[in-house]
């Protein structure tokens, strides 16, 4: 790079590397059980010691394995997440050269669980050798299960150069909101004035991490009270989806929802909440199971708003999110050794400081 050239302002141009995180899924069958291995193996996902949680990792992704490859069967035997995650990339990508043309900005993908792991995106990003980094999730609302997860493992495997800059949350960013309403209402059309009640789905955890200080919650109620408002809805519901394992998740569960509904005598618009892409928890849990489930409780016209994908008004979002990043004090390279990423949950303005669990 050129180091003396500047932008219109005389600011110097950059070489940013924006790291998108996000949490993979299995491209194909065989893919599914170390996916699922990975995933459980995780400290932010089973909080057990290593000795306890890998052996019960091996058994839950042994025991699972069945089911959820019949599940991406019937997406084709894989994730579409990647390839979704793509198109954000390609798209975000565009959105910065259009906002700072004079900086070279590349954006990279790190999955938590399945390729491109985050070991693969630090090499890559090393290899470009920016002078900054900013990493950004694709989750809008912070938990420790996801992004605080991302954010440590970036840390263990990132040793490259660059200023690190993290955005970690952007429950009620206005691009997320407005995408989100037009969205809803396009959906809502569909019901032909039919009375529906608008579900916001999102992904559950346990109650103990919310307990403990995960912010998730708050986060989720925080877009929910952003959309509600932004569209005068009247009939709406918060619910949560994907429960795993014996413990106590957030709740009421989305099926629990939908019957409800059916008992009122509405029909349900299921919104997914905390998920900015297509994948099994959308297209399989919501669209199948859960639509088989309406059917049967007479929750009818049963409807689903899509994801904000690579709605140009989200992805407006998520490089205004990048500017402002990099408006914020970063970390130093040698930060990774003393922290690094996590560092910011420490001193986080938006929430995400509560949490001390995975940082
Ligand atoms: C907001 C996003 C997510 C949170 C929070 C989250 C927490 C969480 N998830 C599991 C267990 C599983 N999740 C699985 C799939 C999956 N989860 C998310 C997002 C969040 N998870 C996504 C986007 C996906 C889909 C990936 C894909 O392949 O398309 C799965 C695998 C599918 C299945 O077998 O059901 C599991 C398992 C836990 C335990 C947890 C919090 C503690
Ligand atoms: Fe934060
Ligand atoms: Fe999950």
């Amino acid at each position: 790079m050129n180091k003396a050239a500047t932008n219109p302002e005389g600011r110097p141009n950059r070489r940013v590397a924006v790291v998108l995180t996000n949490l993979g899924g299995p491209d194909r069958p065989e893919a599914v059980k170390p996916f699922l291995f990975n995933l459980f193996n995780d400290p932010a996902i089973i909080g057990l010691p290593g000795v306890f949680r890998t052996p019960l990792a091996k058994l839950i992704s042994s025991r699972r394995e069945t089911s959820a490859q019949a599940n991406y069967a019937l997406m084709g035997g894989g994730s579409p997440l990647l390839p979704e995650t793509q198109k954000q990339a390609e798209a975000l990508s565009r959105a910065l050269a259009d906002a700072a043309p004079g900086d070279d900005s590349r954006v990279f993908i790190a999955m938590r669980y399945w390729h491109p792991l985050t070991e693969e995106a630090a090499a890559a990003v090393k290899a470009f050798q920016p002078d900054k980094i900013v990493l950004l999730p694709l989750y809008p609302q912070f938990s420790t299960t996801t992004t605080a997860s991302s954010l440590k493992k970036w840390t263990e495997c990132y040793d490259g150069p660059g200023e690190t800059h993290v955005v970690c949350c952007y429950p009620d960013a206005e691009g997320l909101i407005e995408a989100q309403a037009r969205l809803i209402r396009q959906t809502l059309d569909k019901a032909e004035g039919k009375p529906v009640r608008v579900l916001f789905s999102a992904h559950g955890i346990p109650e103990k991490l919310v307990a403990a200080g995960d912010p998730y919650q708050a986060q989720v109620e925080a877009t929910v009270a952003a959309v509600v408002e932004h569209m005068s809805l009247t009939d709406w519901a918060i619910c949560y989806q994907s429960r795993v394992g014996p413990l106590k998740w957030l709740g009421p569960a989305t099926p629990d929802a939908i019957e409800q509904a059916g008992r009122d005598g509405v029909g349900a618009v299921v919104v997914p909440i905390a998920f900015v892409s297509e994948h099994i928890e959308t297209l399989v849990e919501l669209d199948m199971e859960y639509g088989e489930l309406a059917h049967k409780v007479g929750c009818a016209p049963y409807l689903r708003a899509p994801t904000v994908s690579a709605d140009p008004v989200f992805i407006t979002a998520l490089a205004q999110a990048v500017e402002r990043a990099l408006e914020t004090p970063g970390i130093a390279p040698q930060g990774a050794s003393q922290g690094g990423p996590c560092a910011h949950l420490k001193a986080c303005p938006s929430g995400c400081s509560k949490v001390s669990r995975a940082a």
